[in-house]
């Protein structure tokens, strides 16, 4: 199963490579304003599937939710000790 570390790995690994068809490289290339709206719009989805949705819907946003922040990692040049170091 994919982890939070294994995604940061793919992602970053996405951001280098940048493969054809990787919508993570077409939000990196977006830019932070972007990829920032689209953190706010998955936590205000999760907001809402808690409230609303079932357990398993609302997983399902957390996902998406975790994905945004990671490319929002990749595109400052954060790594996962820049963050968990403030855990
Ligand atoms: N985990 C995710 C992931 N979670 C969410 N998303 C993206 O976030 C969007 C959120 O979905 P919404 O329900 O909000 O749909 P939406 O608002 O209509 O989406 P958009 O129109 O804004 O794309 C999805 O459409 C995906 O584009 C993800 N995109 C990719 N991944 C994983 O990231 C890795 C790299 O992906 P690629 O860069 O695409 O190869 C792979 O392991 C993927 O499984």
């Amino acid at each position: 199963m994919k982890t939070f570390e294994t995604l940061f790995a793919e992602l970053t690994e996405k951001a280098e490579t940048r493969p054809e068809g990787s919508g993570t490289v077409a939000q990196l290339d977006a830019g932070v304003h972007a990829i920032g709206k689209k953190v706010v719009e998955e936590a205000a989805e999760v907001w809402m599937a808690a409230e609303y949705q079932s357990d398993s819907e609302t997983a399902e946003e957390i996902s998406q939710l975790l994905y945004h922040l990671q490319v929002l990692m990749v595109a400052k040049g954060l790594t996962l000790e820049d963050v968990y170091t403030h855990l």
